[in-house]
């Protein structure tokens, strides 16, 4: 299978990575400066799963490539989005998916927009991943996973191929029938956990071991639950137990990676996973109290760091 890897950030140099380690055929699209220094030093991956040291084939915007990709795996952050769909284009044709592993969910309603329905898969990962400070890829925490499929249910010959070609990588891979519902659990847990982690500034266990903290943890999660329920993906009861569970944990140093961001001056998706709890919340007449104080600290964040 031919891919083509948008970002070789974390995500997409992580998965990216060990699918070429496993042999497939990986084309990354990068901006000149990832690619100078992936061309400088490639592309190396630290991680308690074993590391590894690639050449990776590099594509810049604007450049053409030698033959048409089967797959796009999509791993840049929401506010790259716009920039990314333009990089994209002029590679995705006829039979090329586009599988996207960005936090959230309305990335999805752009792409179809960009590259019309039927080429959108559902997608989502689980890693806790990073660029160290030489640009190298650091696995932090958490075993990675891919889960993907068609987002009308059910399977494919595509999702059975992509399937079939992450298979052998160094990674769980899951083709799911029920995409969606996957994808609403997700982002039911980030909302959760970004709103609660960057509202409070701190980590899990922090929160939960001060009066108040588990019961605000409990809160954001009920929010949550309560717009993916009323949006028709109620959250299932396992996800839920578990959920509820790593929120409350006093012994947590887990943060939302929104976090890190605000920790780093960077930019965040706060408006992509946050702005757009609140507004489906508000949209089903669902209140989202706590969702909307952490949405606004944020956005103030953000309205400040735009000024410096
Ligand atoms: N990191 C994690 O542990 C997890 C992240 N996620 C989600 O995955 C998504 C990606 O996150 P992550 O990998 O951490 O982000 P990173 O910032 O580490 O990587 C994103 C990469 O996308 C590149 N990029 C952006 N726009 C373009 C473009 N137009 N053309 C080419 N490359 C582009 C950036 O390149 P440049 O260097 O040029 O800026 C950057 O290297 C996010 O939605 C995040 O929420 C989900 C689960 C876990
Ligand atoms: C929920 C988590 C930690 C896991 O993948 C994540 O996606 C994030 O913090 O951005």
């Amino acid at each position: 299978m031919r891919w083509l890897v948008l970002g070789a950030g974390g995500v997409g140099g992580y998965f990216g990575g060990r699918l070429q380690e496993a042999g497939e055929d990986v084309t990354f699209l990068v901006r000149p400066g990832r690619a100078a220094i992936l061309r400088r030093q490639g592309l190396s991956i630290e991680s308690p799963d074993g590391a590894a040291r690639l050449e990776p084939r590099l594509l810049l915007p604007g450049e053409a490539a030698a033959a048409p990709f089967d797959t796009v795996l999509l791993a840049c952050k929401a506010y790259d989005l716009d920039a990314a769909i333009a990089a994209l284009a002029p590679h995705v044709g006829p039979g090329c998916a586009i599988l996207p592993l960005l936090n959230g969910l309305i990335h999805l309603d752009r792409l179809d927009a960009a590259f019309g329905t039927g080429r959108v898969l559902g997608g989502l990962c689980q890693i806790s991943a990073t660029l160290g400070p030489s640009g190298e890829i650091r696995h932090l925490d958490l075993p990675p996973r891919i889960i993907f499929g068609e987002r009308a249910g059910g399977s494919s010959d595509r999702v059975q191929a992509i399937a079939a070609a992450m298979a052998p990588a160094r990674f769980k891979s899951e083709a799911s029938d029920n995409i969606l519902q996957d994808m609403w659990e997700k982002f039911t847990l980030l909302a959760s956990l970004a709103g609660l982690t960057c509202l409070m500034r701190g980590s899990v266990g922090e929160i939960a071991r001060q009066p108040g903290g588990v019961p605000v943890a409990r809160s954001f999660l009920r929010e949550s639950a309560a717009v993916a329920t009323a949006s028709g993906y109620p959250p299932r009861d396992r996800f839920l137990k578990a959920t509820e569970q790593r929120l409350t944990d006093p012994a947590s140093a887990v943060t939302a990676s929104m976090l890190r961001d605000i920790e780093r001056g960077g930019p965040t998706e706060g408006a992509h996973i946050l702005g757009d709890m609140v507004a489906r919340g508000r949209a089903l007449g669902v209140a989202t109290p706590l969702a909307e104080a952490a949405a606004c600290h944020v956005a103030v964040y953000e309205a400040k760091r735009n000024l410096d």
